[in-house]
């Protein structure tokens, strides 16, 4: 379908100043996830960027990375898995801290959530730092994937944030202000 093929999603995706914090740009994919088509459109864009990756699993990152993982896996027909703040996970864990454009955070993973030399794709809603992606792609590493990507839905190029991860990046959206 033509139409769907030609639509910017950037036109879904509202501006939020000062939000978390004085001088952050908040890009809020909330007004994305309301217009069914656009999402739907978004997912198959998703879909097509990470399937030549053939991931036997999607590692989410909590929470908004949680998003777009849980639909592609069905799409895509591999497993998925979180990585989440901590606390959250039950039994054994493995964990790793990084800074984040805002702040600082921990990421956690089940110590058995991977088979070794599984292909996993990371999955975010955003790229700014980079510290999320490649404190993500250490714990995976670390847990005996073999991660063959990351993918997110906006990328804030102007950050250099993709040069930290240890993976190829793929993104739908750039801005560069
Ligand atoms: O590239 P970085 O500078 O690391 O920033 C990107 C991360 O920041 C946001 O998550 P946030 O920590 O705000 O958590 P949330 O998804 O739970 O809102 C976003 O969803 C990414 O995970
Ligand atoms: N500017 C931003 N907008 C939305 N999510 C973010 N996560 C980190 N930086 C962000």
């Amino acid at each position: 379908m033509t139409q769907h093929e030609d639509i910017d999603l950037k036109r879904y995706i509202r501006n939020i100043p000062d939000f978390p914090k004085p001088g952050i740009l908040f890009y809020d994919i909330s007004t994305l996830m309301r217009e069914p088509d656009a999402w739907q459109i978004t997912m198959g864009r998703l879909a097509r960027q990470i399937a030549p990756w053939e991931p036997d699993m999607l590692a989410a990152v909590e929470s908004r990375g949680f998003l777009t993982a849980a639909p592609l896996a069905d799409r895509l027909g591999c497993g998925m898995l979180m990585l989440r703040k901590p606390g959250k996970l039950p039994g054994a864990t493995i964990s790793h801290t990084y800074d984040l454009e805002y702040g600082s955070d921990t990421l956690q993973i089940q110590a058995d959530a991977i088979k070794p030399g599984q292909r996993v794709v990371v999955m975010d809603d955003l790229l700014a730092t980079g510290g999320t992606l490649a404190a993500s792609v250490t714990l995976l590493q670390k847990a005996g994937a073999n991660v063959v990507g990351a993918s997110v839905l906006v990328e804030l190029t102007g950050l250099g944030g993709r040069a930290k991860v240890d993976a190829p990046v793929k993104t739908l959206l750039s801005y560069d202000e």
